[in-house]
């Protein structure tokens, strides 16, 4: 079980997240929305232990995976060798398969500069999923795609949590994507003490 229970965080005194708690079960979706600047990201980057600077506790597995808005590849790197890199215990051949799963089959050799936008969000899918994670966090991952290609990478994406199953938090602004994905929906509103979930 994940266990967030924030009682507060502030950025240079200013708070912006208030008490917040929650619980995400193994294998559970969660959406997270709320408007802009209310500390999505901020959120996410607490439960993944990148901001440390906060008041309260989490609980949360030791491998996890976080898949940003833009892809962060290696560009100096082959397909193959971004999603080898970070697994030093994953084989060539598994990697092979987890490729091929995201529709990148036969790109192996390529660099990520000679994928398209969403060939490259896929690489990043893939290269979290080769982990096997317990705990997938995606911030936005499908937005500034065009319509049919964020179409085929949350059907990719909704493929990859049912046959992986990791607990999944993920960040977005389009409520088909949230129903379409996520068991559970979380809500994050304004106020003037720091956000709290609706
Ligand atoms: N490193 C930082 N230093 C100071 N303030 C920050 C920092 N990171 C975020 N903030 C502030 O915290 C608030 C929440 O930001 P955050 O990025 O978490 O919002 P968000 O809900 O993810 O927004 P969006 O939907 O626009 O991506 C904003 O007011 C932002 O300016």
């Amino acid at each position: 079980m994940i266990r967030v229970d924030i009682t507060s965080k502030r950025f240079a005194g200013i708070p912006v997240l208030g008490a917040i708690r929650f619980e995400i079960a193994p294998g559970e979706t969660l959406a997270l929305v709320g408007p802009s600047g209310v500390g999505k990201s901020t959120l996410l980057r607490i439960l993944a232990g990148i901001d440390a600077a906060f008041d309260g506790r989490i609980e949360r597995p030791d491998s996890l995976a976080f898949v940003f808005q833009e892809p962060t590849l290696l560009p100096w790197r082959s397909v193959l060798q971004n999603v080898l890199l970070p697994h030093p215990q994953l084989s060539p051949q598994r990697a092979r398969e987890m490729l091929a799963q995201s529709g990148l089959e036969g790109k192996d050799d390529l660099f990520p500069r000679q994928l398209s936008l969403g060939q490259q969000r896929r690489l990043s899918l893939a290269r979290a999923f080769a982990g096997a994670p317990d705990l997938l966090i995606m911030d936005e991952p499908f937005v500034s795609l065009d319509e049919d290609t964020a179409d085929r990478m949350l059907t990719l994406t909704e493929e990859l949590i049912a046959r992986h199953r990791p607990a999944t938090l993920f960040v977005t602004h389009d409520m088909r994507e949230a129903d379409r994905l996520a068991d559970r929906i979380l809500r994050l509103d304004a106020r003037a003490d720091g956000a709290r979930l609706a």
